[in-house]
């Protein structure tokens, strides 16, 4: 049961208390804002904030964003914080329900991608796999699975999830994001435009489900999720927080319930690619032809090689095809890199 109090020290914010009792399992808490504003602390890193009943909600939603699922991809986790900050110093108000989440505590205080294994690959059930048993991050994706699902049934109205991460490699595309497949779906416009106000100019279709937090959330709660890529990962401190100005005022802009702005006739839209093949590590004598230093979005020519086993060789066919996440140092069974090529929306 909640009680009512502070949720952080006097000399504390969400990011530090959530370093500070990272391994801790602490008691659900609640405080409320002067406004009304409610938050329950659920969980280490998991805030649910929602706004007093008597107020309005214009754009008729409920928002899950999520950062840290990747404990050293800082910069979204600093732009989260910043925003609650924001929220508790009364700089603006709150209009729809918000599920806050820092994903993985331990691996951020380790500056780590994951301490036992890749939280991003464990949703959708995979936390139940006997090879995750009894891992802190399998924990943690099930009880990040149960807030998610509670909020989606608690809350009606329209739900989108941003999964916030930066890359390892440099990038030719800063900025992008990454829509879940789920059968006959289409990219709303209402979306595409969001991504554009949040400075994200690039968007790739998956092109089967995942085991990812974003395919969790929109295969099985039905919401309208992106895992959105923000720069190149760097450790607390080292980020160029300028360089996240357009997703921080997009998200406050939606939290606040205000219209979307209108689009310049000016802004160039969305550069859409679709995922054409997911290398996977298969294990047997797995040979990756793309350096380790390669940038995403990357181009291959028709004919050239990308990795081969003692069953398989990949080529590029027909017409040129870019990587993106090119990282062969995964277990096997898990994911190299995508192959992509552009497509009209
Ligand atoms: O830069 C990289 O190699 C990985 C960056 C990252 O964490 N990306 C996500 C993408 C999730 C998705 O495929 O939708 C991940 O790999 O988990
Ligand atoms: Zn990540």
């Amino acid at each position: 049961m909640a009680t009512s109090t502070r949720l952080f020290d006097s000399d504390s914010d969400w990011l530090s208390h959530t370093l500070t009792n990272a391994n801790e399992s602490l008691p659900e808490i609640q405080t409320t804002l002067p406004d009304g504003t409610c938050i329950v602390r659920k969980a280490v890193g998991v805030l649910l904030v929602t706004p007093p009943p008597n107020r309005e909600n214009p754009n008729h939603e409920a928002l899950i964003v999520s950062a840290g699922i990747h404990g050293n991809e800082t910069a979204p986790i600093e732009v989260l914080n910043a925003l609650l900050n924001e929220l508790l110093n009364e700089e603006w108000q709150l209009a729809c329900p918000l599920l806050l989440i820092l994903g993985n505590p331990p691996a951020m205080v380790a500056g780590e991608r994951f301490v036992d294994t890749n939280l991003n690959r464990l949703f959708s059930g995979a936390h139940d796999k006997l090879t995750y048993k009894g891992l802190p991050e399998a924990a943690r994706a099930q009880f990040l699975e149960e807030a998610c699902r509670e909020f989606a049934e608690t809350h009606s109205q329209a739900l989108s999830h941003y999964d916030l991460h930066t890359a390892i490699r440099p990038s030719r595309r800063e900025k992008f994001a990454l829509y879940p497949f789920v059968p006959g779906r289409q990219v709303p416009k209402a979306q595409c435009d969001f991504l554009l106000e949040a400075e994200v100019g690039t968007l790739l279709l998956q092109h089967e489900a995942a085991t990812t937090f974003c395919s969790f959330s929109s295969s099985f709660l039905g919401a309208e999720s992106f895992t959105i890529e923000l720069g190149k990962v760097r450790p607390f401190g080292l980020n160029k927080l300028q360089r996240f100005e357009g997703i921080k005022t997009a998200l406050r802009r939606r939290f606040c319930g205000a219209a979307a702005p209108i689009r310049q006739a000016s802004t160039a839209p969305l550069t859409t690619f679709e995922v054409v093949h997911e290398i996977l590590n298969t294990g047997k004598n797995f040979r990756f032809y793309i350096p380790d230093t390669v940038a995403n979005f990357t181009e291959y020519p028709p004919g050239t090689v990308i990795w081969e086993d003692d069953d398989t060789c990949y080529r590029v066919e027909q017409s040129p095809q870019a990587i993106v996440f090119p990282n062969p140092n995964v277990p096997v069974g898990q994911r190299v890199g995508l192959m992509i090529r552009p497509v009209r929306l």
